[in-house]
């Protein structure tokens, strides 16, 4: 690769582009893990919240989000919050 090529990486040596390529493998195997890990979150969350709504309840328990969203704020600072939010919206839909 000439110094001012740059592939689909964005690098401009072949060295670079090798550590790219390779840690992008590696992202891909992460994120599809992590969206196996939200998928099995959903499926936890609705069994909670069918037995909360077949009991007579509410789907929704504002108490709980809080804490949740506490969790997620505190091991990743604010942008866990707004990453949780979206995590409850795909457990429990939009309120
Ligand atoms: O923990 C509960 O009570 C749930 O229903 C689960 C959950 C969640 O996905 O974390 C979903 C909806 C509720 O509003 C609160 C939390």
């Amino acid at each position: 690769m000439t110094a001012v090529h740059t592939d689909r990486t964005g690098a401009r040596t072949d060295q670079a582009a090798d550590v790219i390529t390779g840690a992008r493998e590696r992202i891909d195997a992460l994120d599809d893990r992590i969206i196996g890990l939200i998928q099995e979150r959903m499926a936890v969350s609705a069994v909670i919240q069918d037995a909360r709504v077949s009991s007579g309840g509410r789907r929704v328990n504002l108490a709980r989000e809080m804490e949740v969203l506490a969790h997620y704020r505190d091991a990743l600072g604010r942008p866990g919050t707004s990453l949780a939010m979206t995590m409850l919206e795909l457990c429990r839909g939009r309120i």
